[in-house]
């Protein structure tokens, strides 16, 4: 079971290497030219995703012998021929399954059925089918012309001039001819002529590259016309590696940028890709390097480290991006962090991918508060100001690229929930692991504790000692009631106080409380109803739903220091220290009398003792967040130490935190 959705924590920098999965493009191809050559291939670093499992498996079903172990694959090459006479191929999304095997089955002839999931019939093949009709291959639409599922059946291949080919909606289609052509070269050169503009060319490369591996020469002149020539033969080079993704590799190399925007970061690597990559999205890393960020190239790695020095910012412009397609979305994530807007151009064939990714970024953009303006081919994203972000849940169409773009947006000033992150198996199943690995969220410094136990004049001291903010929760609960009863809300009216809640402005800010530009001492917010008011509406589940969203984005760089009763257990179960306080109950009941007397309160330090007893009675048995312990907590008895040894005490445990992620 994938979750519903993945919440990312404001991430403050970013560090460490990542050994890439393998390349997607490359993988499908080189198992395909793998099963058509002659002779045994021995692949390693094959990408294990969606996307290569539905060709893995339509190899099989079509009678191909082969083996996988993890990334190693050993496949029998059939030679021309899949034994299998008919088959029913279900292809899930993958373009660089379909589109390959489509021509490859349609030259052979047979009786196959090729469809995928209710996307995959929407995405065009008709180009291709129209290139392959003209060999006389037989291949009807199940559905909608110009769109699987197809039918291929019985083929009369004939061979009569150039056959040409559109490449300005996907490079897939020339890509496809190619691959398959081959098999039909033995006595005459095979020309196929390209018509409009072809797009992803980077792609066609690989396609040509890797052709040579399986000893095939193809000519072209210019990219409109290709000949593979008379003789070809297609024949397994024995040993084969695949290169890490080099469109993977971007949301890395875009974190070791924006990692550095706080000066928190360090470099981050990709491993599996470098200088000598034959994929065209490494120039991703170029056009990062032109925008302003600090590249290193080796000849198997990739390396950002922040910014070149001198700049604040990347650069924003306008960026032809016809030769890097997948690439290009990462583009749209940096945009939001760049000091102009950043127009991309040549996007056409993005409507017709997983989803129609201009309308798909540009909406989920809009939620994050960017303004977003865009066209047929284009897209240009203004850069937001750290007052701009807003917190949003990124939907994600079903295509990984979105999932894997948006994690970056956590990067900004915002709390970011995305959609089915499950979707990012299409190509990185393990993305998420990856990335959590090799970032650093805004830290978080927990203090949970009874009434009276001090983590209020602590929590602050800490705060001020790191430069962190500070949130004290429980004035949450206290402001929301305070205003609830100045509005007239009722106690008992969930919804509206929810409402209150979500909405409250407020900020801390040296030592005092800001509310719609009012300022509040602590002190004021203690009053008997004001107390009562808070303890009732506490209870609320939707009051604590609210209001758990509102703590959450007081997560902000360089980080926090959070008091209360369930930050360590509930709003921020994955901060990086949690202390729970704690004192006799004697000492603090003193505490809280002195406090009292000291604020000109009459009070009775019989009384106050037993309030407290029963005031821990019912923080700890209460229904909705109890007070207790994380069961990462330090735990924290103040009972014999003086303020300052407390604060020195949680300063001490954070810094031996400290050293131990660096
Ligand atoms: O040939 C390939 O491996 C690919 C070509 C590109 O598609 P288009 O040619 O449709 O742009 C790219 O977007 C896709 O992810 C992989
Ligand atoms: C467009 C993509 O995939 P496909 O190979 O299915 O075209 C992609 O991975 O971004």
């Amino acid at each position: 079971m994938t979750p519903e959705f993945l919440d990312l924590p404001p991430l403050i920098g970013a560090g460490g290497r990542v050994a890439l999965p393998g390349s997607k493009s490359i993988s499908n191809r080189v198992l395909l030219l793998a099963a058509l050559a002659e002779g045994q291939t021995e692949i390693t670093g094959l990408l294990d995703s969606d996307d290569t499992r539905v060709m893995l498996s339509a190899l099989q079903s079509l009678g191909i012998e082969l083996k996988r172990e993890g990334s190693a694959a050993l496949v029998q090459g059939g030679a021309g021929r899949f034994p299998a006479p008919s088959a029913d191929l279900f292809m899930g999304n993958a373009g660089t399954a379909i589109r390959p095997l489509t021509a490859a089955l349609a030259l052979q002839g047979g009786d196959y059925r090729l469809h995928g999931v209710p996307r995959m019939h929407e995405r065009p093949i008709g180009d291709l089918v129209d290139a392959l009709r003209q060999f006389g291959c037989a291949i009807d639409y199940e559905g909608q012309a110009g769109y699987p599922p197809l039918c291929i059946g019985a083929s009369q291949f004939r061979l009569s001039g150039d056959v040409s080919v559109r490449g300005d909606v996907s490079s897939q289609f020339l890509t496809a001819l190619l691959l398959a052509l081959p098999l039909k070269a033995a006595e005459q050169d095979v020309v196929i002529a390209v018509q409009g503009e072809l797009i992803s060319k980077p792609y066609v490369e690989i396609t040509l590259n890797l052709l040579r591996r399986f000893g095939v020469s193809v000519q072209r002149t210019g990219w409109e016309r290709f000949v593979i020539p008379a003789g070809s033969r297609l024949r397994s080079p024995g040993r084969i590696a695949v290169e890490g993704d080099a469109s993977s590799a971007s949301y890395f190399l875009a974190a070791g940028v924006l990692g550095q925007l706080h000066r928190r970061g360090a470099p981050v690597r990709v491993e599996g890709v470098g200088r000598d990559s034959i994929q065209g999205d490494v120039a991703f890393a170029r056009v990062l390097e032109d925008l302003g960020a600090s590249v290193r190239w080796g000849d198997d790695f990739i390396e950002t480290d922040g910014l070149q020095p001198g700049l604040k910012a990347l650069r924003g412009g306008e960026i032809d991006c016809l030769a890097i397609p997948d690439a290009a979305m990462t583009l749209a994530m940096t945009a939001l962090f760049a000091d102009a807007p950043t127009t991309l151009t040549a996007i056409g064939s993005w409507r017709v991918k997983e989803t129609d990714r201009i309308h798909a970024m540009a909406t989920e953009l809009a939620k994050l508060g960017a303004q977003v303006e865009s066209g047929t081919d284009w897209l240009r994203i203004h850069p937001l100001q750290p007052d701009q972000w807003r917190s949003a849940t990124i939907a994600t169409y079903d295509d990984h690229r979105m999932a894997m773009c948006f994690s970056l947006a956590s990067f900004g000033h915002a709390d970011i929930r995305i959609a089915d992150p499950g979707c990012v198996a299409k190509t990185y199943p393990g993305y998420f692991q990856d990335f959590f690995r090799i970032t650093r969220p805004v830290p978080v410094i927990a203090i949970d504790g009874p009434t009276a136990s001090g983590k209020g004049s602590i929590a602050s001291a800490v705060a001020e000692a790191l430069g962190f903010d500070c949130l004290d929760s429980g004035v949450l609960y206290r402001l929301t009631a305070w205003a609830a009863l100045r509005q007239g809300v009722a106690l008992d009216d969930s919804a509206a106080l929810a409402q209150l809640a979500a909405t409250l402005p407020v900020s801390f800010a040296a030592g005092r409380i800001h509310l719609n530009g009012q300022s509040f001492d602590a002190a004021q917010l203690r009053t008997e109803a004001v107390g009562q008011a808070a303890s009732t509406i506490a209870a609320l589940p939707a009051v604590r739903d609210a209001l758990f969203a509102l703590q959450r984005s007081f997560r902000r760089a360089p980080g926090l220091v959070a008091d209360g009763r369930d930050m360590g257990t509930v709003v921020f179960p994955d901060a990086q220290l949690k202390v729970f306080l704690t004192a006799s109950a004697a000492s603090r009941a003193e505490r809280r009398y002195k406090q009292l007397i000291s604020q000109g309160n009459p009070a009775i330090l019989g009384d106050v003792f037993a309030e407290l007893l029963e005031r821990d009675a019912r923080d700890t048995q209460r229904a909705v967040a109890a007070l207790k312990p994380a069961a990462d907590a330090e735990l924290l008895d103040s009972t014999d130490l003086s303020l300052e040894q407390t604060v020195e005490t949680v300063l001490a445990l954070w810094r031996r935190h400290d050293v131990q992620v660096a």
